[in-house]
């Protein structure tokens, strides 16, 4: 029976400590250390060959650290202790494609020996929670976006304390990726949700805190806000609002000599499509605003904006990774 298992008393839902692992020469994991709370959703963010999966199959216990300790809910990965109390999906799930959906999650529910009343409420709640209760079609006949929450709702067959997703809406379209963070919206303060993902859009969506990995190491950890201001001041970003943004942009971007400031600006883009509003990247907020200021003078341009803006994650994944290159 699963019904003895239970988390230490205190302990955090995942833990890592110096975690490493090597491949023949090659360091994939790199004294990483990571504490994720419970209830909270973790972001695991990293670029392609970051490490994410490598971490994710020792967590699981699908492959051994070359040294350094996990810890899930207090308990050794693949301990009998521990295994009821999580639940997993990864990149890519694989179901015999002869099954439906609900005969996936009647299978995963015998395999946790869940109780058949347990299982008769669970694999209908189950299949509503992940949109596919009007579905008849066999496992074979899903969309990508289908498969992908099949296995969600199997990973949350046996109501895990910690679910651990590797990479779970990025080989989805837009609308597929929507239902999935929904989803996790959803489980936020029921369960603890661990993704790893190299998509920043989704962890600025549904995220409390994050960890940014990169060749192995832990580049940043923490709250995403506290992460954003930490670690986002590595260069500035000023937002600025004129009548005229073609011509500032040009003369932001004019190699030398024309106009009062140009050469400063190390990248200049539009705030949202459309926007007349501009983000330029700069070394020096103030003496980036002080120049920004004189050059819309120069240009005879009217000035609505001119502030600094808030690192968003991607500015300080962008600005952690490539520092560490
Ligand atoms: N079995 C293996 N043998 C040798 N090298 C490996 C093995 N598995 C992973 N690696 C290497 O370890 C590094 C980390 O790979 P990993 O798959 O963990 O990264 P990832 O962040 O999950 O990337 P992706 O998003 O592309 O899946 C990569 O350089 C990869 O080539």
């Amino acid at each position: 029976m699963t019904g003895a298992a239970s988390a230490v008393a205190g302990a955090p839902a995942l833990e890592t400590r110096a975690l490493t692992k090597r491949y023949g020469g090659r360091l994939a994991l790199d004294g990483v250390n990571l504490h994720v709370e419970r209830g909270s959703v973790f972001g695991f963010l990293g670029a392609n060959g970051a490490g994410k999966t490598t971490a994710i199959r020792i967590l699981l216990a699908l492959a051994r650290a070359s040294s350094g300790t996990a810890r899930l809910l207090g308990h050794a990965p693949g301990s009998a202790e521990v295994r009821p109390l999580i639940g997993y999906c990864p990149d890519v799930p694989g179901f015999p494609s002869w099954m439906t959906g609900r005969e996936v999650l009647e299978q995963a529910a015998t395999l946790f020996q869940l109780p058949k009343s347990t299982t008769r409420r669970r694999v209908p709640e189950l299949l509503d929670l992940t949109g596919l209760a009007d579905t008849r079609a066999r496992v074979g006949g899903y969309s990508r976006g289908m498969r992908q929450r099949l296995g969600l709702a199997q990973a949350l067959i046996n109501s895990p304390q910690l679910l651990v997703l590797d990479e779970p809406t990025s080989a989805l379209d837009p609308m597929g990726r929507r239902a999935v963070l929904e989803l996790l919206t959803e489980l936020k303060g029921q369960t603890t949700v661990f993704f790893s993902t190299h998509l920043l859009p989704d962890v600025e969506r549904v995220c409390d805190d994050v960890a940014i990995l990169s060749d192995g190491r832990v580049a940043a950890e923490g709250p995403l806000r506290e992460v954003r201001a930490r670690f986002g001041g590595s260069r500035g970003r000023l937002i600025v609002e004129t009548d005229q943004t073609e011509r500032l942009r040009e003369a932001l971007l004019a190699p030398s000599g024309v106009g009062a400031g140009s050469g400063f600006a190390l990248d200049v883009a539009e705030e949202a499509p459309g926007s007349r509003a501009l983000v330029v990247t700069v070394d020096d907020v103030e003496d980036g605003a002080a120049r920004i200021a004189a050059l819309v003078g120069s240009l005879g341009a009217r000035l609505f904006r001119l502030e600094p803006r808030e690192a968003s994650l991607e500015d300080v994944f962008v600005d952690l990774v490539e520092g560490a290159r």
